[in-house]
């Protein structure tokens, strides 16, 4: 998409309108804007076909963020989540980014590790080199289960083997295959493979195969994204650049130190990453898995993001996280809202998914600190929480804007107010 981003005040427009502009921004066909006004965008027969025992389907709101600047091109960014306040502080801090030049991003080749336990040896470092003479055999066996795969340059590239001497078990060999996925999530591509192999893995060993199944710690598939604030682009009525530096500074460093802390930071970068996830019909417990997981690797839970402040006094924030998202395979293909999310962005492969989705989690996570070391998260969420408030004390209609609106500006959102005002009719 190269048309720019920042559609006209797209808080103060309708669904319909709000559809139309980004349809027109973004060059969807009038097809692709009904997908979203029809009744039941998800059929119940394609449905059927997804899960086990469906009796309906199950609505979330779909919204788009605006703003974003990722690699010189504009992008309109699907989000599907419950919560209030995400997309716009999303698109707020893309909003923001943009004026510096907007997020860079980067990603490793799409390679997921498939995890095969061999236990019943005695001679675990044996039985390590036993497979490792065979990895030219293992990878042909794992190659032979998808060509299609291999036609589009993806497959088993290499074999690792770890060694577990000592376990309550005995000793524990457990072998890796690395699989290039190309634009697979890839977890049934990778177990197909481990299921083919483990035989001559047996074979070969004299041992006994169990678990053969991939692993969601996906660290050799990393989507990286970065991003460079002036102080001048952070300064608010309330407080300069500088300060706002700082105090996103001592928040991250917060995360860095006190897993207490890591666990509600890396939610709110969460916060931008699933919804992505979710719009695109991909597995968010598979992402979420990985990056927990990443986040531990040192042996302490920690930030997922990392803030700094270069020569220039500018904030710089990165990050760096396991990406095992796909563009065929799973859901991706067979919900209608998920290809429709995937035209919106344009994205070409399953690595360029990743990076954006690793750009909002970094936007995300910049407007929760900057909220948080500055003014608090009250204020800017609690605004926009107010019209569920609003919803839950029975407001319809008008009713819910106007008594959110009214609550917001008492600085008193609870769902006792809005009954009040909703019985004295405000
Ligand atoms: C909420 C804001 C953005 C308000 O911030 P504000 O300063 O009131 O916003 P504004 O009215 O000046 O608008 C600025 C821009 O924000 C966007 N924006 C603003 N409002 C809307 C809206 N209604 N609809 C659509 N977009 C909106 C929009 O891009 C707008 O630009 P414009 O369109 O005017 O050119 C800000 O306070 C903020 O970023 N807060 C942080 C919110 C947040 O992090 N929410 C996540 C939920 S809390 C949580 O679960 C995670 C947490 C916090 O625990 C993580 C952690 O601890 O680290
Ligand atoms: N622990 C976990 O995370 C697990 C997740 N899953 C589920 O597995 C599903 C994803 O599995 P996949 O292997 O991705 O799906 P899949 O098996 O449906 O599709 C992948 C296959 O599509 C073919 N293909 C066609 N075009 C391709 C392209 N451009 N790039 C790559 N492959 C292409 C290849 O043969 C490839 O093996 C998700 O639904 C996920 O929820 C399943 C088991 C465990």
């Amino acid at each position: 998409m190269t048309r720019d981003s920042r559609l006209p005040s797209m808080r103060s427009m309708t669904p319909l309108e709000r559809l139309r502009h980004i349809s027109e921004a973004a060059g969807l066909s009038a097809e692709d804007q009904q997908l979203l006004t029809q009744p039941g965008a998800l059929p119940l027969d394609v449905a059927d076909g997804m899960i086990e025992n469906v009796v309906g389907t199950f609505e979330l709101p779909l919204g788009v963020a605006s703003n974003f600047l990722i690699n010189g091109k504009n992008l309109l960014v699907p989000m599907v989540v419950e919560e209030p306040s995400v997309v716009a502080a999303a698109s707020f801090m893309a909003k923001l980014a943009r004026d510096s030049g907007g997020f860079f991003t980067s990603s490793t080749l799409p390679l997921m590790r498939a995890q095969i336990q061999i236990v019943g040896m005695s001679d675990p470092h044996g039985a390590r080199q036993v497979v490792l003479e065979h990895k030219a055999e293992i990878i042909a066996r794992a190659n032979a289960k998808d060509t299609v795969l291999i036609g589009m340059g993806g497959g088993c590239k290499d074999v690792e083997v770890h060694v577990f001497d000592s376990t309550p078990r005995g000793p524990m060999v457990v072998a890796h295959l690395i699989v290039d996925v190309r634009d697979a999530m890839g977890a049934n591509t990778v177990n197909s493979m481990a299921e083919a192999v483990s035989p001559y893995i047996e074979q070969i060993t004299g041992a006994t195969v169990r678990l053969r199944i991939l692993s969601n710690l996906a660290d050799l598939r990393l989507a990286r994204a970065r991003v460079t604030l002036s102080p001048e682009i952070l300064t608010t009525a309330e407080y300069t650049g500088h300060e706002v530096i700082e105090g996103v500074l001592d928040a991250y460093t917060f995360a860095q130190i006190d897993p207490y802390r890591a666990a509600t930071h890396n939610k709110g970068i969460m916060n931008g990453i699933d919804p992505v996830i979710v719009a695109t019909g991909n597995d968010w417990r598979a992402v979420e898995a990985g990056a927990h997981a990443w986040a531990a690797r040192s042996g302490r839970y920690t930030s997922l993001t990392r803030w700094e402040k270069n020569q220039q006094g500018h904030l710089v924030g990165s990050i760096e996280l396991p990406m095992p998202v796909g563009l065929v395979g799973g859901a991706t293909k067979t919900h209608p809202l998920a290809r429709w999310a995937l035209r919106l962005m344009q994205v070409q492969s399953a690595q360029e998914l990743g990076e954006i989705a690793a750009a909002v989690g970094l936007a995300q996570n910049l407007a929760a600190l900057r909220a948080l070391s500055t003014e608090g998260i009250q204020r800017g969420h609690m605004a926009l929480h107010a019209r569920n408030i609003a919803l839950l004390a029975g407001a319809t209609g008008g009713a819910i804007q106007r008594i959110a609106a009214l609550m917001a500006q008492e600085k008193n959102v609870s769902v006792d107010r809005a009954k009040a005002l909703l019985a004295t009719n405000a």
